[in-house]
């Protein structure tokens, strides 16, 4: 910073003046809460505290990232290197979208208006770089076979190949057939055809599609209201809920009893809505991760993270990534507590050695997990016998409704890793709340299709929280890329509380050294009298506009610090990160501003 030309010719006397002036109108500067990928605030780069416990569960960000690092090795190679984890059973063309305004004479719905909207913007690209293109399904394809196909088939190629020579077919296909019975899981059209296709999940990774789903998102979250009447017509099939008020209360005595009412909002209306919401949330952050760290640069046709997409999205809501964690925690949770199970279990009935390599890997994933101590503890949530029956029902429901709404995803892609998520959630409460670890037996069997789903939206989880950090470290790297050369840099200019921050560049500009400088104040000889008075004459007129307007301004930035400080006790109050304070005082006018 240097001096204007008009205060480096300011007599001793005028200077004194201006600055009596600055001294007394002095204000708070609340800075902008948002930036650019390249300037990142200490605030949004430090926005969860590593040492913080993840609300409702018992470990620190930091101890879930160092297990995710212990366990993702094993996660990957068991969702990408077996068949019976790598594909995934689903009707996914078959059903019917359950909001009715949402369809078109078609029957396509859900993003309808998307579709007229990105072909008319998208026709300057190449094709293959489309929406349509890339939200299509890629890979085999297999149907499922009916009980009779199957006898017929035999357990070694149930489905004849369809999936590839090399795919071990009895580790892929789902022997049972029905699915009306099953928890968490979509009633399905008991035709023939409508039994579902086999997918690749390894074909058809989760990432940038293009595909706009916000009407989606925000039918999920108007679904997160326990005490309302159904959001779904009835002719969709939606689940009727007899008791709509009685969860809600069951809920209150739950929270009241085992001290979550930190956690959960006690609105009459919407008791139930935060255990929910922090579910769906963090399964929105996760997708919104993978879009962001998958993204597609339209103009360049190259694959890569996309930072601006990582701020907007994630980087400036602490709260998403909480969220995220938690699924997390709920996940690996549900995972380790199957170790029994899965011991028991055959994932390929007519290949052995396919069936005791992908044991072992699972087993060593839950092993692996449960050397932890325990991350989440379900045993605080929904023990009390006298309203557990009720509150999981509404939570079944839930879910199944969200699954219901997956049907109105107007993209392939993005279709079945909704489905499969939901169902894998379903999966993870299902065993959180209703297996005992220590019987075998007597648990609720799991389908294949639920053992599927959960493992791969843990795998899901588990790739956000590594791309979440890895975006982290990039933004901070470009950050430090696009910082000045030391030799540039004016030797008062400090880091503020983040070293690596770019946004955090503070100029020191303590009251001492507000005129100081290396140039001395020096009337210029050529300058006339008049001249002098004039400069003098317009500097006093605009320190006078700058202080009116500083005056003018004071009453909204009182109340955005006011609304920030509010936000900040919330958070605290709720036990989530508390987000770094994003304004502070400094003194103003800097020298070169008038
Ligand atoms: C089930 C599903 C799966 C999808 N899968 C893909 C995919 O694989 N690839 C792809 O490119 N697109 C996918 N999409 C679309 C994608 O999620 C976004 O809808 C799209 O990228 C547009 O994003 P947006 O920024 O407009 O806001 P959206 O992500 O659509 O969010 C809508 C609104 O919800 C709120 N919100 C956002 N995130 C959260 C959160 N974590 N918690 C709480 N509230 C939040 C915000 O207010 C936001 O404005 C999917 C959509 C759905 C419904």
């Amino acid at each position: 910073m240097f001096l204007t030309r008009e205060f480096a010719i300011m007599r001793p006397a005028a200077k004194d003046f201006y600055l009596a002036i600055f001294f007394l109108f002095g204000h708070a500067h609340a800075k902008p809460t948002t930036s650019t990928p390249s300037e990142p605030s200490s605030a949004e780069v430090c926005a969860i505290d590593p040492t913080a416990i993840v609300s409702d569960a018992c470990a620190s960000y930091s101890t879930l990232d160092t297990l995710n690092d212990a366990i993702s090795p094993y996660l990957k190679s068991i969702t990408q290197s077996t068949d019976f984890f790598a594909y995934y059973r689903l009707n996914l063309f078959d059903q019917q979208c359950p909001v009715k305004s949402w369809d078109d004479e078609t029957g396509t719905c859900g993003n309808i208006a998307c579709k007229v909207d990105t072909l008319e913007d998208e026709k300057d690209i190449p094709v293959i770089w489309r929406v349509e293109e890339l939200s299509k399904l890629e890979g085999p394809k297999a149907a499922h076979p009916g009980r009779q196909l199957q006898k017929e088939r035999g357990e070694q190629r149930p489905l004849q190949g369809d999936l590839g020579e090399d795919v071990g077919e009895s580790c892929v296909v789902e022997y049972d057939d029905e699915c009306d019975d099953r928890d968490y899981c979509v009633p399905e059209d008991e035709s023939a055809t409508a039994k579902g296709d086999y997918v690749s999940l390894v074909d058809n990774p989760e990432r940038f599609t293009g595909y706009a789903g916000s009407d989606v998102w925000d039918a999920i979250y108007k679904e997160n209201c326990f005490s309302k009447e159904p959001q779904l017509s009835a002719s969709a099939g939606r689940a009727d809920f007899s008791h709509p008020f009685q969860a809600a209360n069951d809920l209150r005595t739950v929270i009241q009893k085992h001290s979550l009412s930190n956690e959960l909002e006690l609105d009459d209306e919407c008791l139930e809505k935060r255990v929910f919401h922090r579910i769906v949330s963090g399964m929105h952050a996760s997708v919104s991760t993978h879009i962001c760290f998958d993204y597609l640069n339209q103009t360049t046709g190259t694959w890569g993270p996309n930072l601006q997409c990582y701020q907007d999205r994630l980087a400036t809501h602490p709260e998403r990534v909480s969220n995220l964690y938690f699924d997390y925690a709920i996940l690996l949770r549900a995972v380790t507590k199957l170790r029994t199970y899965l011991k028991n279990y055959t994932f390929c009935s007519g290949d052995p050695s396919e069936n005791r390599d992908t044991k072992n890997k699972i087993l060593k994933l839950a092993n692996t997990a449960a050397a932890y101590p325990q991350i989440f503890d379900e045993n605080t949530m929904f023990q009390d016998p006298d309203v557990s029956g009720d509150l999981k029902e509404d939570f079944r429901n839930r879910f199944r409704n969200v699954s219901r709404l997956m049907d109105c995803v107007g993209c392939d892609k993005c279709r079945l890793w909704g489905k499969l998520q939901t169902v894998g959630y379903g999966t993870a409460l299902k065993v959180l709340f209703e297996y005992d670890e220590l019987k075998n037996g007597e648990n609720p069997p799991l389908r294949r299709t639920e053992l599927v789903a959960l493992v791969n939206t843990l795998d899901r989880v588990s790739s956000s929280l590594t791309a979440l950090n890895k975006m982290r470290d990039l933004v901070t790297e470009t950050a430090v890329s696009s910082l000045p050369e030391p030799s540039e840099q004016k030797p008062s200019a400090k880091l503020k509380d983040h070293p690596e921050a770019k946004g955090a560049i503070e100029p020191d500009f303590s009251s001492d050294d507000l005129f100081d400088d290396e140039e001395e104040p020096t009337i210029h000889p050529e300058q006339t009298v008049w001249e002098i008075f004039r400069d003098e004459w317009n500097l006093v007129w605009r320190t006078y506009i700058y202080v009116l307007k500083s005056w003018v301004s004071i009453p909204p930035k009182m109340f955005r610090i006011i609304v920030i400080e509010l936000s900040r006790v919330w958070s605290f109050w709720l036990g989530l990160p508390v987000q770094e304070r994003s304004w502070e005082f400094q003194w103003r006018p800097q020298k070169d501003e008038l």
